[in-house]
């Protein structure tokens, strides 16, 4: 799968185009994607998401949280079968676009679309004032399949849905929407090494800023390291703050790995699996904690051999 940042690194060739931020690539948008799948074979043309990130939302609201980071969304969309992802940041200058312009010299000039798919609340151009339907008139003869809402039990699919689950801790009705397993991945960090000295050593996972994490707490959850892809370590996780070590507000996901001992600094960790078990206490000793974080590791292993 190609992907381009910017305008000049696409070729020029013809293609079908994909249009959504699709942030956390839910059932919806595989449905999207899947259709254009479908175009593409059928008019035999490579396959192009074309997205924007950062998503006009961090334009009006910076502090926007996504679902999901970018590393693997396209992860996610080399595993449909995706050919190619043009993801650029949405800007102004796109956004005061006419929807005349927007399908003239982005999608049929820049992009080369030779067919194109979108939802069926998509909207383009200034105020989002070109609407879904709008696209068949604006880039005809190219042929347009517009994609119905995506339901469960009656209920249109939708971001907000997730991160709302999220939010609430709720993870395995965020799995149901998503039809995937949901995991946060990053880079093991450096931490205060409290965790060693006083605790039990807990992995800090170094993830972007502007992902949403789910509702702070202590979760029973299992890890994949990168260099061990097969093999998963059941694990105890926090998501959050840590009030008793200290008052800053950084929310940071930090895991002990059950029956595991090994520097791992440096190496990509994966958690996933998410259970809440309870939430996150100020504790008035670093022995408290200890005790408490012995008695997750004992409510973790329960849970783990309930669900196996
Ligand atoms: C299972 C588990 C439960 C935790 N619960 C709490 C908690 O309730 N309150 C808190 O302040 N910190 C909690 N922590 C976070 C610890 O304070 C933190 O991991 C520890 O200070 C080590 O930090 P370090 O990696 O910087 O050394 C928890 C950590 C784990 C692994
Ligand atoms: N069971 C384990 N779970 C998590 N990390 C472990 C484990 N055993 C050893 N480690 C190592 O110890 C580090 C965590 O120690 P800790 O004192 O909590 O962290 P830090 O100094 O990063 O704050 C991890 O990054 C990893 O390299």
């Amino acid at each position: 799968m190609r992907i381009y940042h910017s305008y000049d690194e696409v070729p020029q060739a013809p293609r079908v185009v994909v249009l959504g931020h699709f942030d956390g690539l839910h059932l919806g948008h595989q449905a999207l994607i899947e259709e254009g799948r479908t175009l593409a074979d059928r008019l035999n043309l490579p396959l192009m998401v074309a997205t924007f990130y950062p998503q006009f939302q961090s334009l009006v609201t910076p502090e926007f949280k996504y679902i999901m980071d970018q590393d693997s969304k396209m992860r996610h969309l080399e595993e449909m079968h995706v050919d190619e992802v043009f993801s650029v940041p949405f800007s102004w200058s796109i956004a005061e676009m006419t929807p005349e312009d927007f399908v003239q010299s982005l999608l049929l000039t820049a992009l080369h679309a030779q067919g194109i798919v979108v939802g069926f609340d998509y909207t383009f151009g200034h105020r989002a004032g070109g609407k879904a339907e709008d696209l068949m008139a604006l880039a005809a003869p190219v042929p347009v399949k517009i994609v119905p809402a995506y339901t469960l039990n009656d209920v249109i699919l939708s971001s907000t849905m997730i991160r709302q689950a999220l939010r609430e801790g709720r993870i395995a009705d965020a799995e149901r929407f998503l039809g995937y397993s949901y995991e946060l991945c990053g880079e093991v960090i450096h931490g205060l090494a409290n965790g060693r000295r006083f605790l039990v050593p807990t992995a800090n996972v170094s993830l972007p800023k502007d992902l949403l994490l789910p509702a702070p707490g202590v979760y029973a959850g299992r890890c994949v390291l990168e260099s061990e892809k097969t093999r998963t370590y059941d694990a105890v996780i926090n998501i959050g703050t840590r009030p008793t070590v200290d008052d800053n507000p950084f929310e940071m996901v930090e895991a002990h790995l059950l029956n595991f001992n090994r520097d791992i600094y440096g190496e990509m960790l994966c958690v996933r699996d998410l259970y809440l078990m309870r939430g996150i206490v100020k504790f008035d000793s670093f022995e408290k904690l200890k005790e408490a974080i012995m008695k997750d590791i004992d409510t973790a292993k329960e849970y783990f051999h309930q669900k196996a």
